[in-house]
């Protein structure tokens, strides 16, 4: 399903997970070939596999890494050990809640079918995550329709972070109506901004979307207001690591800033998430646990030195954007005002 023009972030090929070098784009292609679930933890925390539903995808094959070699002799056993890696592997990274959406599938599964050898659970657990990297596509295209009844064709549009086909197993959340809109002959105009302090916007979704020939302009995060007070922007749309029962959104850190200038400049503000980030369990978005980042991201992060020996940084890597600043969110079951998120998984 993924087209030509989208590079594949996540694959599993030969028996190992093969992952797309997110740290070294746009300037290198690198795939890394991981086989142990330390490996997969590794590349999560350092944002080699990046984006919640990419995280999700290669947390779940991780997990199969982490069990194919068990030894244990029955159920429990087994049971144990997978709880045991999953509890590793969910303490890579805290706000994406697909990571635990996708690890919660798969023992599920595995519960589900407490009968079976270990061998065919070890097989259950591999095909469990096959098919959260197939199901991810077609959610992904489905937000882009649904999104594409939102927006017309000529129309100008700002995102935030990435939230693309890099960040998916295709078409990306926020992204994938500006897929749509170029398979239709649309021509829409993507501002994309750059992302302090990692610069997921520029190093990725500038990247991905010029490869794939989508009008993309690639702005500084401070000049969003700018840009919209021109009259450029027409719609905002974002992706998001967690949405809350309440309607609020943990995205990006900035993504905040970007809801309230366009609720300033009577912008709609959309949010693409697939259920799998849908998390009623939480009830607002201050129970949503906001990862920190070390410091060098913004010391260094320009691969030089950008500020003082030993200088005081925070570096929150998410903020929450309150419901009252969204006008809708866009999941693969329809279009829903935030404070009606609830209907979504009905
Ligand atoms: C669809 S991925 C989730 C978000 O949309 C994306 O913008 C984001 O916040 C990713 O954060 P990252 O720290 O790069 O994993």
């Amino acid at each position: 399903m993924t087209t030509s023009t989208q590079l594949a972030p996540v694959k599993w090929e030969n028996d190992a997970l093969v992952l797309l070098d997110q740290t070294r784009l746009p300037v290198e292609t690198i795939y890394l070939n991981l086989t142990t679930s330390e490996q997969v933890w590794g590349s999560i925390r350092r944002l080699e596999v990046r984006g919640a539903p990419a995280i999700g995808m290669a947390a779940a094959y991780g997990l199969y890494l982490g069990v194919r070699g068990s030894e244990a002799s029955n159920y429990d056993e087994f049971w144990q050990e997978l709880n045991k890696q999953a509890d590793y592997l969910g303490s890579s990274r805290p706000t994406a809640v697909n990571l635990f959406w996708a690890l919660d599938r798969i023992k599920a599964r595995v519960e589900k079918e407490s009968g079976a050898s270990i061998a065919e659970l070890k097989a259950a657990v591999l095909d469990e995550a096959l098919a959260i990297q197939k199901e991810d596509a077609e959610v992904c295209r489905t937000i882009g329709e649904h999104l594409l009844t939102l927006l017309h064709d000529g129309m100008g549009i700002l995102t935030h972070c990435n939230p693309g086909a890099l960040a998916t197993a295709a078409y990306g959340t926020a992204t994938a109506p500006f897929y749509l809109a170029k398979e239709r002959g649309w021509n829409l105009k993507v501002y994309a901004d750059e992302t302090r302090p990692v610069l997921q916007g520029a190093r990725l979704t500038a990247f991905e979307l010029q490869q794939a020939g989508i009008d993309v302009t690639l702005i500084c995060d401070n000049m969003a207001a700018m840009v919209m007070s021109q009259g450029k922007v027409e719609a905002v749309i974002v992706g998001t690591d967690r949405v809350a029962a309440n309607g609020d959104v943990a995205n990006k850190i900035g993504t905040y800033g970007v809801a309230v200038l366009a609720k300033a400049h009577g912008i709609p503000f959309y949010v693409a998430a697939p259920l799998s980030s849908v998390d009623l369990e939480t009830p607002t978005g201050a129970d949503i646990p906001i990862e920190e980042r070390p410091a060098e991201e913004i010391t260094h992060g320009l691969g030089k030195q950008v500020a003082p020996d030993d200088i005081k940084v925070y570096n929150p890597a998410f903020d929450v954007t309150p419901a009252k600043y969204i006008t809708a969110i866009v999941t693969e079951t329809g279009i829903f005002k935030p404070e009606e998120i609830g209907n979504s998984k009905k």
